[in-house]
């Protein structure tokens, strides 16, 4: 049997204060298996970014992993060896953010980012890179003439796509998106999320999808799991979750979304 492409096991990241380390994310265990979609639920700071940051290299001080383990891409990750994944981190797990605006760089042309990675992380040819971005825009749902744009002349929507053909760019072991759809309006939210779900379908990738929208991850994800104050309390199918919630905090976190469905029809 093949194992999961990415798991941790009692995850912990602190907040240094004074000297003195905070717990914030407590014992996070979980896994993600090749091509599954893999939900992360939760209110206001119950440590999904973090723990996003820290599957994907990036956290950073004040914010450190202070015990436990990530396994991804025959890398084991522990708090003693985290200066060893930094340098491979990108090829292995890939975050995608909600602020598109600080992700992309506002003065290359869309296309143009696409291209230096290809070229640069990939080793393509020039023209062979050429072609690449116009495979990956249309891959996305962009047309080639939007790959001339700039950041700014594209809308939320069309950056969160080469921000997604970038992650594509590099064809990660996994990719993280964290609130993707966040700020967006609804009709470019949902298809955003049909994106997220046909890239998997057609092309196996394996996404962890954050965010604090339990309809938007129960839509996308096979399993989800729910934090709470730093903990992870409850996974299961989106099915399992709704249908039976454990934790108070799900039980909470569902009520609310009913009650906000209920009150706009
Ligand atoms: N750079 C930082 N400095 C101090 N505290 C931080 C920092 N980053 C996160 N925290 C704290 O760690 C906790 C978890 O934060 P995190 O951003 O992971 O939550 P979250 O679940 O992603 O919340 P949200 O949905 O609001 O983004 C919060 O209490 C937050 O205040």
């Amino acid at each position: 049997m093949v194992g999961p492409v990415l798991e941790t096991e009692d995850l912990c990241i602190g907040i240094e204060r004074n000297r003195q380390l905070s717990p914030v994310v407590r014992g996070v265990t979980f896994s993600l298996k090749q091509g599954e979609i893999f939900g992360l639920a939760g209110g206001s700071g119950a440590g999904k970014t973090l723990t996003a940051c820290a599957l994907s290299g990036l956290l950073a001080r004040p914010a450190r992993m202070s015990g436990g383990l990530i396994r991804v891409s025959g890398c084991e990750i522990r708090p003693e060896s985290l200066r060893l994944w930094r340098g491979r981190r990108g090829r292995a797990v890939f975050m995608i953010f909600q602020d598109t605006a600080s992700a992309l760089n506002p003065v290359l042309a869309a296309g143009r980012q696409i291209r230096e990675v290809l070229i640069e992380v990939r080793g393509m040819s020039r023209p062979e890179a050429m072609r690449e971005t116009i495979r990956l825009l249309r891959a996305v749902g962009l047309r080639e003439t939007h790959g001339n744009a700039y950041p700014f002349q594209l809308s939320g929507g069309m950056r969160q796509r080469v921000q997604i053909a970038i992650a594509l760019s590099l064809s990660p072991k996994v990719i993280v998106a964290d609130e993707p759809t966040t700020g967006l309006d609804p009709v470019t939210r949902t298809e955003i999320l049909t994106l997220l779900r046909n890239l998997r379908d057609e092309q196996g990738i394996s996404l962890i999808f954050i965010s604090h929208d339990l309809r938007a991850v129960s839509y996308l994800a096979d399993r989800m799991g729910i934090m709470h104050k730093g903990r992870l309390v409850e996974t299961g199918t989106p099915a399992e979750i709704f249908d039976a919630p454990q934790h108070p905090c799900t039980k909470a976190l569902i009520s609310h979304l009913m009650a906000l469905e209920g009150q706009n029809g």
